[in-house]
């Protein structure tokens, strides 16, 4: 039987990064997306705004919609202050099982709590599953089309605090516009976009960041 590309993602991981060191993990990776398959991952150029808007919010709890093979997770698991908690939600079991294993080799196991299911099942169920107030940051990663509904959702279970930093990726390429025209024109987020490029292309692609001021209500 032939191996997934994930799998083959995992292998290049087990072969070339050192066990317990997350840099590695992530230089791996992009090795392996830059040299031989491309994957979705938000990679080295998207990764390093990543990188600069987690250390600045330094977050306590923080939320990934969309795990693929932990790339992404690793690199704000790495970040977080100590203490901190990362929860991250896949829907594909395989990928899932392939994010575990890149997420235990960079040693962040004990920060991260992965959940296999869809975000709009999930979301509601945060608060009474993992005693979670409130996000201090949260990444959009998973379906395009599930940022605006899953924005909505966040904020009627009201998972958001003012001064929550959501940052979505993808909003140029494959698009999420629905949800950019929201966070751009509602008084509840002060938002700003990074330009980038697509991950290991030169297509163009950007971050969205969008801080949450709350509601105007009392
Ligand atoms: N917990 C959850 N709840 C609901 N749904 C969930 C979920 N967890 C996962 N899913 C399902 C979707 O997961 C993957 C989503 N990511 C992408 O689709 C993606 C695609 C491209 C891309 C592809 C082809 C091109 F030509 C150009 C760009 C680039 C990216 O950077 C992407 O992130
Ligand atoms: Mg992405």
């Amino acid at each position: 039987t032939h191996s997934s590309r994930p799998q083959r993602l995992l292998r290049a991981v087990q072969k070339g990064a050192v066990r317990g060191d997350a840099r590695s993990v992530v230089a791996n990776i992009d090795r392996f997306c830059h040299h031989s398959e491309w994957a979705m991952n938000i990679g080295d150029e998207k990764g390093a705004i990543l990188d600069s808007v987690v250390s600045e919010v330094n977050p306590a709890l923080a939320l990934e919609l969309g795990t693929y093979c932990g790339y992404s997770t690793v690199r704000i698991a790495r970040l977080l202050p100590p203490g901190g908690r990362l929860i991250t939600l896949e829907f594909n079991p395989e990928y899932a099982a392939v994010a575990r294993q890149v997420i235990e080799w960079a040693g962040l196991e004990d920060s991260v709590q992965l959940v296999e299911g869809g975000s709009g099942d999930w979301i509601p169920q945060l608060k009474e599953h993992f005693g979670v107030q409130s996000f201090d940051f949260v990444f959009l990663d998973h379906w395009k089309e599930r940022y605006l509904p899953d924005i909505h959702l966040l904020e009627e279970c009201e998972l958001l605090r003012k001064g929550t930093v959501v940052l979505a990726d993808n909003v140029v390429c494959p698009g999420a516009p629905d949800y950019l025209a929201y966070v751009r024109n509602s008084p509840a987020y002060q938002s700003s976009y990074f330009q980038s490029h697509l991950e290991y292309t030169k297509a163009v692609d950007g971050l969205e960041k969008s801080v949450y001021l709350g509601t105007t209500d009392a």
